[in-house]
């Protein structure tokens, strides 16, 4: 066992001694460049308030964010070098204002955590109770932007988000890709003494086998939000929930066993929403809603001018129309900015082949 005691190698002392003089001197001089760089944001601030620009500029931050990785050369890894520009960045945009984001909560959500990856820390959280909520905020201007889950790579589409995006005039501008990992997590001392088990329903779906193998005989009670079961299960020495690392963090739960999630690479993407507009970052996804009249051939005719521009789709989901009965519209993700000419000519075929085409936004591809 290593104790703190007197110096017992004078060489080896002196040499830590000087590299902590150089981390110092070293860390004076990253202070005095981060604080540089806020000064240069500042300035760019007074010219988007005279001119009436967006401060908050997504393709910019992902530029940036890009090159960030693109030249890293370690010993850092590249996501924890993205991680502090991404905090850099969060907090020189709160000097020019700072963001109010709201988002499908409670806190410690996985929203909650797709908020903190998009935006960093630097930014008024502002939690609310259901997606249609998040818009309506937005909307009314009494936040910023906002941010909801749109799909789970094992459960499919998120419906309510889909069908807000089919009403509303706010645009898409940005997106977030999320790993998800679900743990169980309680006071018991161990998992034979869990006598209970909150937890959602999308959760219970993605950890579906394990629950059985694991949890199969408890009594199981469904709770609305990931985090709301971390609360229950909290106040409940036999209870346990099921969810994410955030929730358990936040009310202080241990975790009996990580990474219950059935597919180990269950992601959950979600997107930003706000009244702007976004520009091209070189690396960019568009969102479209098409409404296409039900008749035999309408899909393909809907697809075909995507493969004859080249322009590839990365999602297709069909939901509903609200207007009238049996009838479909298509929510489509592909490759490209709705500035690019080969997305323009797809958009202009698929309205040429009586298609009627919403843009919902182009933003940049998530990291
Ligand atoms: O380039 C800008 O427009 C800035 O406001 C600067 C900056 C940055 O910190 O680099 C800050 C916020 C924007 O979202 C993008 C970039």
């Amino acid at each position: 066992m290593s104790q703190e005691g007197p110096p017992e190698n004078g060489g080896t002392d002196a040499r830590q001694e000087s590299l902590r003089q150089e981390i110092d001197r070293i860390d004076g001089e990253v202070q005095r460049l981060v604080n540089q760089r806020a000064a240069h944001v500042l300035e760019i601030a007074r010219i988007k308030e005279a001119n009436g620009g967006a401060f908050y500029r997504p393709e910019r931050e992902a530029q940036i964010l890009a090159r960030v990785a693109e030249r890293n050369e370690g010993p850092f890894p590249d996501q924890d070098m993205v991680r502090i520009f991404r905090e850099i960045m969060s907090s020189c945009l709160a000097l020019e204002r700072r963001l109010r984001i709201a988002f499908l909560g409670p806190e410690a959500s996985f929203t909650h955590a797709a908020v903190q990856v998009h935006f960093g820390h630097a930014v008024e959280e502002h939690p609310v109770r259901t997606i249609a909520e998040v818009f309506r905020e937005v909307e009314a201007g009494t936040a910023d932007y906002g941010v909801v889950p749109v799909e789970n790579s094992t459960e499919g589409a998120v419906n309510a988000s889909l069908d807000q995006l089919m009403g509303t005039n706010l645009q898409v501008c940005g997106e977030v890709a999320l790993r998800i990992e679900h743990h169980l997590m309680s006071h018991a001392p161990d998992m034979q003494s869990i006598r209970r088990l909150y937890l959602h329903p999308q959760t219970q779906a993605q950890c579906r086998e394990w629950l059985q193998d694991h949890m199969g005989g408890l009594e199981w009670v469904e709770v609305t939000s990931n985090a709301e079961a971390a609360r229950r299960a909290t106040a409940e020495p036999d209870s346990a929930a099921v969810a994410g690392a955030s929730a358990a963090e936040f009310y202080g739960l241990p975790v009996l066993a990580a990474g219950v999630e059935d597919d180990p690479e269950n992601t959950t993407r979600f997107v930003v929403v706000g009244a702007q507009w976004v520009g091209p970052s070189g690396n960019d996804k568009t969102s479209i809603l098409v409404s296409a009249p039900n008749r035999p051939g309408s899909l393909f005719h809907v697809l075909q001018p995507f493969s004859l521009a080249g322009v590839n789709l990365t999602k297709i989901v069909s939901r509903p129309a609200r207007s009238s009965l049996w009838d479909y519209v298509f929510f489509l993700d592909l490759d490209g900015h709705q500035e690019d000419a080969a997305v323009q000519e797809a958009l202009e075929g698929v309205e040429a082949g009586g298609a009627a085409v919403k843009v919902l936004g182009s933003y940049p591809r998530a990291r």
